[in-house]
């Protein structure tokens, strides 16, 4: 489910929003030898590379991404911090913090529209883990025949904070079996609950399946906030959202849903789809 959500009286600062976007645009932009440097390990989730890579002979998106472990803090790994531009960890730094409040902000809201209480809902992301990841799509002529992001659920995440970070929209939602496309509200995010709440609200939040598109002769630029969950939690529907009701999840931990999620292969079933209680 995606819902643009306009933060009035919970402002990120304008000036925080427009140096995350001109930083990131400086950072793409640099020569490909200088990103290579924070480059992604084999095996490795952070640094500069391609989203959803698990074969080699696959065919790739048509996007370059940088992730980074934000939170908590001491998770980070500044190894794949991008120190140009000189600015850049800085304005990361204080983008996570704001998107750690917002995210709070939402969560708060959530538990009371599903009358659970705040310490329960909040309990399963203690910590506030999150990473963020930037998205770079370069034009294509030939834009129909390429894909930006693969369509997909965010599997590890529980909420996505997107930013696009620049006047070229290509999200597009897959709505009763159609691709619409999101044209994202002046200073709002885009919200989108991933795997995680889906299973923990017991499917009362859907995690919507969504892709991004290739403009032909603009870049793109995107910029993804998750939420994840708590690292040695257990992953299923919370019991105050149940309240002696029928499951519709598996109970499983955190650490064993994130390998199963990262070892299988883009195609098939979900993780989600295999808990699923029918
Ligand atoms: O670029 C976009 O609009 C979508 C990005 C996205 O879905 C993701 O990073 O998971
Ligand atoms: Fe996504």
């Amino acid at each position: 489910m995606f819902f643009p959500v306009k933060l009035i009286n919970h402002q990120v600062p304008d000036d925080l929003i427009e140096q995350l976007k001109s930083d990131m645009a400086d950072y793409f932009n640099l020569p490909l030898e200088e990103k290579k440097e924070f480059a992604q390990l084999p095996d490795g989730l952070q640094g500069y590379g391609q989203a959803f890579v698990v074969s080699e002979d696959q065919k790739l998106d048509w996007a370059d991404m940088h992730f980074v472990v934000t939170r908590p803090v001491h998770q980070r790994n500044m190894r794949f911090w991008p120190t140009r531009p000189p600015s850049f960890r800085g304005t990361l730094e204080r983008y996570s913090v704001e998107a750690k409040r917002v995210a709070s902000i939402l969560l708060a809201v959530m538990a009371e529209s599903l009358e659970v209480a705040e310490e329960e809902l909040m309990e399963a992301f203690e910590g506030m883990p999150q990473g963020i990841r930037m998205n770079y799509y370069p034009p294509c002529r030939e834009s129909g025949k390429v894909v930006g992001l693969s369509p997909h659920t965010d599997g590890v995440s529980s909420l996505t904070l997107l930013l696009q970070a620049n006047d070229v929209n290509g999200l597009q939602v897959k709505h009763e079996g159609l691709w619409v496309p999101v044209e994202p509200l002046p200073g709002a995010f885009i919200v989108n609950a991933g795997d995680i709440l889906e299973i923990l609200t017991n499917g009362k939040y859907k995690s919507g399946e969504h892709r991004a598109m290739i403009n032909p002769n603009k870049e793109r630029l995107s910029i993804a906030t998750f939420l994840f969950a708590k690292d040695d939690g257990q992953i299923g529907p919370l019991p105050g959202i149940m309240k002696g009701g029928k499951e519709n999840f598996i109970t499983w931990s955190y650490k064993e849903y994130q390998k199963s999620f990262y070892t299988s292969k883009l195609d098939g079933p979900s993780i989600l789809e295999k808990m699923k209680i029918n």
